[in-house]
């Protein structure tokens, strides 16, 4: 892996520093980075495995950029709005490193394309922003031997890990499940949608996990190994707290394995709690064209989408507690929802004797699933 004329000058203060010289470059350039999840932390992360000479980036992302991205996902601007992220970020990317190979997989990561996806690389990096998910990628990095290092963000917090890595001695660290063993209360999960989030948190959470990576490959330093890192960005305070590893949890991991396809990530953090009644967007358009008497509650407090369903009533989860009875007093069916259908959720969890309630349902994927319904 010899390094061209070019990638001596574009690496040069990578090259003068003892720690990574021509060694630690070279091995960057033979390493292969998996990044799922081209958003907050994705971005920062993407751009400086690029710059560092990462030999070959995949990009794992369906979604599209949106406005609403932009203030935290600085590798896209107003003008690729609408494009997949994963081809918006390799086509800027290309620009900031064209001696690297850039790959984007459009599509999600699931069961049935974890292990084509996954094995083709060296490291992965978790930059996704749900649960299902993070076990996803825990599970099949398990089962294929890979290192991946996990980042968080919610409002001013972000946290991070390099979960299932082999130390210099052959010993098998900390995996995510080590970690969080079962997954949090749907509710109580961080939602940036929904809480917010201040744009510089995944920068910076984004930029450490890429100097994990590089530290990985190019064995400098402490991997964050065995230790999950915390930031606040209110108080600058940083707090290191360790795991162990945990072998009953890492067999979890394996449990399916090798027919993963079957297990349903999904149900699986939503399983721990008390399940609450759901109604798909497609079924409520049908009901509402049937005329059947619903009664709508918006419960969005901040709304990000200007659309509202048609005759609901508008009751913001604060104010909610104070004007429970008056919804409840209406024989009618009703459906709670918000802009992704989290709020909603929680709306319905306040609701005394809520796991009663027959006629209380939940719009899965809130407004963002309707409009989406209505576009077909
Ligand atoms: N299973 C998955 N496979 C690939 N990418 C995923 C998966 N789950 C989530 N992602 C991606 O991870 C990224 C997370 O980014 P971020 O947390 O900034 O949220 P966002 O979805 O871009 O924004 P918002 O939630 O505010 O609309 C998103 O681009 C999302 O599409």
């Amino acid at each position: 892996m010899n390094l061209n004329k070019e990638e001596i000058q574009y690496y040069h203060r990578h090259l003068i520093l003892p720690q990574i010289g021509k060694t630690g470059q070279q091995a960057l350039k033979k390493a292969k980075v998996l990044v799922i999840g081209a958003g907050g932390l994705g971005c920062p992360t993407l751009m400086y495995l690029s710059g560092a000479g990462v030999g070959r980036v995949g990009i794992v992302d369906p979604d599209k950029v949106a406005v609403s991205n932009l203030h935290r996902q600085v590798l896209y601007g107003f003008s690729q709005v609408g494009e997949f992220k994963a081809e918006a970020a390799v086509n800027r990317l290309k620009d900031l490193n064209p001696n690297i190979v850039l790959k984007a997989y459009t599509q999600r990561l699931s069961p049935e394309n974890a292990v084509d996806l996954i094995s083709q690389y060296d490291v992965v990096v978790d930059a996704t922003d749900n649960f299902p998910t993070r076990y996803l990628i825990n599970d099949f990095c398990v089962y294929l031997d890979k290192p991946f290092v996990s980042g968080s963000i919610d409002r001013f917090q972000g946290q991070l890990s390099v979960l299932n890595f082999t130390d210099n001695q052959g010993n098998k660290c900390p995996t995510y499940r080590c970690l969080f063993p079962n997954p949090p209360a749907p509710e109580t999960a961080p939602d940036c949608s929904q809480n917010g989030v201040i744009g510089v948190l995944p920068g910076i959470i984004g930029n450490l996990q890429a100097n994990e990576v590089i530290k990985m490959i190019c064995g400098v330093g402490e991997v964050l190994s065995g230790k999950v890192l915390m930031f606040d960005a209110l108080s600058n305070q940083t707090m290191l707290f360790s795991i162990q590893r945990n072998e009953q949890a890492v067999q979890q991991a394996l449990q399916n394995a090798p027919d993963f396809e079957s297990f349903d990530y999904e149900s699986f953090c939503s399983s721990s709690q008390q399940k609450i009644n759901e109604i798909s967007a497609v079924d409520l358009h049908k009901k509402l064209q049937n005329n059947e008497k619903i009664q709508l509650i918006d419960v969005r407090s901040i709304p990000e989408f200007q659309e509202e369903l048609p005759n609901a009533i508008r009751i913001p989860l604060n104010n909610l507690q104070a004007n429970i009875h008056n919804i409840l007093k209406n024989d009618c069916q009703v459906v709670f929802y918000c802009d992704h259908g989290i709020n909603s959720i929680r709306a319905i969890r306040m609701l005394p004797n809520h796991q009663t309630l027959k006629n209380v349902f939940n719009l899965t994927g809130g407004l963002v699933a309707w409009l989406k319904e209505e576009k077909k």
